[in-house]
């Protein structure tokens, strides 16, 4: 059970409490096996606990909503997400969202939001489904198969036409391949991203080999694109930012943007899908519900089950945020320099936040929406993830053609267990899964 209290040991000026292992010890353990590793140090540690890791910089874990909620809604110029991201700075660049704060980050928001809203998600369904519907179509019938690998080539389809807006050819075969092999990326080969030294070194030197080859093939797009005289007619967030009357986005920007949207959009969405997948292949009631949804059009329902599955399944475990002067934090008053981290795996699991945190009920999420910092799979504040609504209809479209189509089996009731792929929390197996076509009931 998760204390709720504010940790005695805490001392104004003081850090909370945390382990005492070597920097390198704590590093590792953050780095690939970091569900356990928070979820122990909140049993021992309380609420707000600190990590040390390599390069001198303390790791400060929120927990709790009210808490999370001081970190979210700081002053942007004290709560810095770039500091925080800077491991990406080599492969998403400095004009990436992920690596801005402040009024360059307000621009750069407003440069990309229009191809976010509502009307523009509207836009992109009908694509979405034309590409659910061959991925899906596809799979093969009554063996077992990691159903991730599939996810994941059906959600680069949909970064590479739907954001990118590209069609087929030999540039997105290319650039299709190139991108697969960029985002295959395990914990320490992306912790060596921090250290530019590095790409002189297999792997890193073949992943940068990987991202310049990239770039070119999307600089050839930009200029393409810009040369288009169509622009307004299609509809894509590159020839949305292209044609966009509001702001001029130079070629670096646009670059920037479309790798930021693959490296943030592509393989969270498969990775959450993945694990949705799973947990329906192990909840055969769930599932027969999530078809009935699946085929009287309930999308509620399904993202219902979806959204549960990523309060228990996290993609991604916790965002940072880094402090540039000293704040008050969760009762502590923390020095300039340190990192604030609210731990989504953790508020997704307390007790004193969700009831009964371990059972599995989509109803939490149906006709209502979680109070304010309790389910933040997508983060919060004005850093929150501009593709959440991208992402949840994706993942409606994929799961509606997937149910109206398919039972879905186990081979082993276990769960599998979660590993570490760069950011994200994928399954071990990749989801092993079986497919039948549907049998009427
Ligand atoms: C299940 C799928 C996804 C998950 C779990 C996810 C999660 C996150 C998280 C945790 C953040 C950091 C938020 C913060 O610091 O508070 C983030 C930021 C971001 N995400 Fe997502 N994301 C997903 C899908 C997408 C998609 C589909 C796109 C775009 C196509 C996208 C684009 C971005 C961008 C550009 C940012 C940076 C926002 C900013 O700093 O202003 N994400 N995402």
């Amino acid at each position: 059970m998760a204390t709720l209290d504010v940790n005695p040991a805490a001392t104004a000026g003081s850090l909370p409490p945390g382990p005492t292992t070597s920097r390198v010890v704590q590093t590792f353990l953050y780095t690939v096996a970091r569900s356990t590793f928070y979820a122990n140090l909140q049993r021992r540690y309380g609420d707000t606990f600190t990590m040390r890791i390599t390069g001198g910089r303390n790791v400060v874990a929120v927990t709790r909503p009210e808490h999370i909620r001081e970190v979210f809604t700081g002053p942007s110029d004290v709560f810095h997400a770039s500091d925080a991201n800077k491991i990406l700075l080599s492969v998403a660049g400095e004009n990436s969202l992920l690596l801005l704060d402040g009024d360059p980050h307000l621009r750069a928001r407003k440069q990309l939001m229009p191809a976010f809203n509502g009307a523009a998600l509207r836009g992109y369904g009908d694509m979405m489904t034309e590409l659910a519907v061959a991925e899906v179509a596809s799979w093969p019938i009554g063996t077992t198969f990691p159903v991730h690998r599939r996810l994941a080539a059906v959600t680069l389809e949909v970064i590479l036409k739907v954001v990118f807006g590209m069609v087929d050819g030999a540039r997105l075969t290319q650039l299709r391949d190139l991108i697969a092999k960029i985002s295959n990326v395990g914990p320490l080969t992306f912790l060596g991203w921090a250290y530019p030294n590095l790409e002189r070194y297999w792997p890193w030197k073949r992943n940068r080999e990987n991202l310049l080859a990239a770039d070119r093939l999307l600089y050839a797009e930009i200029a393409e694109r810009r040369a288009a005289t169509d622009l307004s007619g299609r509809g894509d967030v590159l020839s949305r930012l292209i044609d966009s009357d509001e702001t001029e986005v130079s070629d670096v920007e646009l670059r920037d943007h479309m790798i930021t949207l693959l490296i943030a959009g592509h393989d969270t969405t498969s990775t959450a899908l993945a694990w949705t997948f799973h947990e329906l292949a192990r909840r055969p009631d769930v599932q027969r519900a999530a078809q009935h949804a699946a085929d009287s059009g309930d999308e509620e329902y399904l993202l219902g089950v979806h959204k549960e599955v990523m309060r228990l399944r996290p993609v991604v475990q916790n965002v940072g945020r880094r402090l540039q002067r000293d704040a008050d934090v969760a009762g502590y008053q923390l020095p300039a320099g340190t990192i604030v981290a609210p731990i989504i795996s953790e508020v997704h699991r307390n007790p004193g936040v969700h009831d009964d945190p371990e059972e599995f009920r989509p109803e939490r999420f149906v006709g209502r929406n979680p109070a304010a910092s309790t389910w933040i799979p997508f983060g919060g504040g004005v850093h929150r993830c501009i593709g959440a609504g991208f992402s949840l209809q994706e993942s409606a479209v994929v799961l509606g053609e997937a149910l109206r189509r398919y039972d879905i089996h186990v081979t082993r009731p276990a769960p599998e267990r979660p590993t570490s792929r760069h950011v994200t929390q994928i399954p071990a197996k990749g989801s092993l899964i079986v497919v039948t076509p549907r049998r009427p009931r």
